[in-house]
C-alpha cells in the first residue's frame, strides 16, 4: 500500500475529479492524501476514502509537505494551475522543493500524471516498498 496524494488549484480541479474518476480502481487500494477542497471535490464524485489536509492557501501544501519530508509520500498529483499567481506560492514551491529532495514522483500536468498512473498500475511503484522497508532508523 502506498500513500498518494491529490492537491489541485481552482481551475484544475474538474480535470482532477475526471482523471481520479478513470482510474479509481488503481487508487483503491492506496492510502490517499489531498489538499482540503480537493479531496472534498474527489470524495464527492467517487468512492475513495481521502484523507484531506488544510485547503492549500490555509497550510495543506506544507501537511502533505512535511510527509514527504519524512520520505513518507510515494507519489503527488498536483495539478498547478501555471496561468493565475496564487496567495501561498512559497508553499508550493517548498513541497515540489523537497519532492526533489526526497526523489518523490510528483506530476505537474495531467499528461505526466497519466503516465506516473499507468506505471503505478504496472507495478512499477515496487521500488517505494523497498524504500520505507529499508529506511534508515534516524529517518523514521
Ligand atoms: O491550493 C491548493 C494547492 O496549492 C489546493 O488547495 P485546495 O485543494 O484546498 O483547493
Amino acid at each position: 500500500m502506498l500513500k498518494i496524494a491529490f492537491i489541485a488549484h481552482d481551475r484544475k480541479k474538474e480535470e482532477m475529479v475526471n482523471f481520479v474518476i478513470a482510474y479509481e480502481h488503481v487508487f483503491v487500494p492506496h492510502q490517499l492524501y489531498s489538499t482540503g477542497t480537493t479531496g472534498t471535490r474527489i470524495m464527492e464524485q467517487t468512492k475513495l476514502n481521502i484523507h484531506r489536509f488544510r485547503s492549500g492557501p490555509l497550510g495543506g501544501d506544507q501537511q502533505i509537505g512535511a510527509l514527504v519530508a519524512d520520505n513518507e509520500m510515494d507519489l503527488i498529483v498536483f495539478l498547478r494551475d501555471p496561468l493565475m499567481a496564487q496567495p501561498h506560492e512559497p508553499d508550493i514551491i517548498a513541497l515540489l522543493r523537497l519532492c526533489d529532495v526526497q526523489g518523490i514522483p510528483v506530476a505537474t500536468n495531467i499528461a505526466t500524471a497519466e503516465l506516473l498512473v499507468k506505471a503505478l498500475e504496472r507495478g512499477d511503484f515496487a521500488w517505494r516498498e523497498l524504500v520505507h522497508k529499508y529506511k534508515p532508523e534516524e529517518t523514521q
